[in-house]
């Protein structure tokens, strides 16, 4: 029978099937743990006298508590020194593989398993937070959980779970210089929006998808539960296994070369069938941000901010006049105006060496406008020592940007990075949720690109918008 790529790695998983509407037991091959919601879980486990089933597909990191300064020293916030204690305290009583501040592997949970070649395509991937959906670019079927149920996959390796309904995003055509994976998401989360993915798993699709590096494919991947959706799959291809190839878990020599067979034929079929369809053209798009307070509040640089008054829809335009409110906007005003006080330049979207590099190449020369920060948190240790390898760190100093330590960082503000009441940042992350960045703080979503750009101006602009830089060029020959 056809079927979805989803599906396939579904019927691959099943262990006993719900019968009269009754869940599908799954198993799960890969549980990623971090400190924010792993606490209860272990703390149920040891109430009950259980071990970690399997502790060999469970893997824990450091990562939202996390300062990004003098991580030699005792964590100052006690909140999040006991979360990290706790953490610490379970990996060792249970017998799970930490990777602690301090740590070559340490970092956002969600840069880590690619980074190792933990993720996989065909695998079943979970962790107690909603951007697991970034494993999905390898063809993984991977996805956010609760408390109780990381309780769950600790105990027993599987998970109950309801069947799900597919979209296909179709992305065609190519994109555009200075447009990225992250401009095509956040058209994507405006076009269908916030809750356009609900009950679906989307699988993206189509000739600017299969263009995109791994790294872009889990910007994309990741940013689906933005869009309300349960997961977000891309088909693994040349680029995937090009990718995978001699990371430190993946398969070597003969295991190689069957698992790449088998994992070519994670493909929907010509003929399966989605239960909705979208298509986007990316020779269309622009560099997006986002002037609300949802990620699907987004419009294309060049455009204003919206007058709610045009949006003929009720409670949209309600949340419109809200938004706008508590984002201090002025309908009618071109977004290229908004002057920023912060640049946010990491998270588990776009804090990858890629992103760094992007940003590195634009800023190379340049000095930041004056009154603005900018924070260049790496994703990982291993994307800092990359990083500090390729001498980006010393491009970022001497723009002006603080070069921090890994970790989640301001994308939400566990730890001591956070904005002040009323400040206004443009940010890579994926939310810009009211007080997400720190309570009071406003967020622009935008590209590593825009950022850089918009660090460089001081209000959100795109690489385009900027004079040559100082060293970017052969020197003029004196005639
Ligand atoms: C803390 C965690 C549960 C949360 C999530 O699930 O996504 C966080 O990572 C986030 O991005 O808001
Ligand atoms: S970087 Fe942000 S979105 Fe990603 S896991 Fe951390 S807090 Fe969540």
């Amino acid at each position: 029978m056809s079927g979805t790529l989803a599906e396939k790695v579904w019927d691959a998983h099943v262990v006993r099937k719900g019968s009269g509407g009754a869940p599908d037991l799954l198993y799960i091959d890969l549980h990623l743990v971090h400190e924010v919601t792993s606490p209860q879980a272990f703390e149920g486990l040891r109430l009950a006298g259980r071990p970690v089933r399997r502790p060999d597909l469970t893997i824990a990191t450091e990562d939202h508590n996390t300062p990004t300064l003098d991580i030699d020293r005792p964590i100052a916030d006690p909140t999040s020194r006991t979360q990290i204690q706790t953490l610490r305290k379970n990996a060792e009583d249970f017998g799970i593989r930490l990777h602690s501040l301090g740590d070559a592997d340490q970092g956002i949970v969600h840069v880590v398993g690619p980074q190792l070649g933990l993720t996989m395509p065909g695998l079943t991937v979970v962790c107690g937070d909603s951007h697991t959906s970034t494993h999905g670019a390898f063809g993984a079927l991977a996805f956010g959980i609760g408390t109780s149920e990381v309780e769950h996959v600790l105990a027993t390796q599987t998970l109950p779970l309801a069947p799900f309904k597919t979209m296909a995003i179709n992305v065609e055509g190519t994109l555009k210089e200075g447009t990225t994976a992250k401009d095509i998401i956040l058209a994507v989360i405006a076009k269908i929006g916030t809750g356009g993915g609900q009950g679906y798993v989307l699988e993206y699709r189509g000739e600017a998808i299969r263009q995109l590096s791994m790294e872009a494919r889990m910007t994309i991947c990741n940013m689906s539960i933005e869009a309300g959706a349960r997961a977000g799959m891309i088909a693994p291809d040349e680029t995937t296994f090009a990718y995978l190839e001699g990371r430190p878990h993946a398969p070597q020599g003969a295991d190689w070369d069957a698992a790449v067979e088998y994992w070519r034929s994670l493909r929907s079929d010509d003929d399966a069938v989605f239960d909705a369809e979208v298509t986007l053209d990316a020779n269309d798009l622009e560099p997006f941000v986002t002037w609300g307070t949802n990620p699907g509040q987004g419009l294309p640089l060049s455009a204003s901010v919206p007058d709610p008054v045009d949006i003929a829809d009720e409670s949209a335009r309600r949340a419109a006049e809200r938004a706008l409110e508590y984002m201090a906007l002025t309908p009618g005003t071109p977004l290229r105006e908004i002057a920023v006080d912060t640049v946010f330049i990491g998270s588990c979207t776009n804090g990858r060496i890629e992103d760094l590099r992007a940003v590195a190449e634009i800023v190379k020369g340049r000095r930041k406008a004056d009154d603005v920060t900018v924070l260049v948190v790496p994703g990982s240790a291993r994307v800092r020592l990359q990083a500090e390898a390729e001498g980006l760190d010393k491009i970022f100093l001497d723009f002006g940007a603080e070069w921090r330590n890994a970790g989640c960082s301001m994308c939400l503000g566990m730890n001591p990075d956070q904005l002040r009441p009323g400040e206004r940042a443009a940010s890579t992350s994926n939310r810009n949720f009211e007080g997400r960045q720190g309570k009071g703080g406003r967020t622009h979503l935008v590209s590593p690109l825009v950022a850089a750009a918009t660090a460089v101006r001081g209000t959100l602009s795109a690489p385009s918008d900027l004079e040559p830089a100082r060293d970017s060029g052969p020197v003029p020959a004196l005639v």
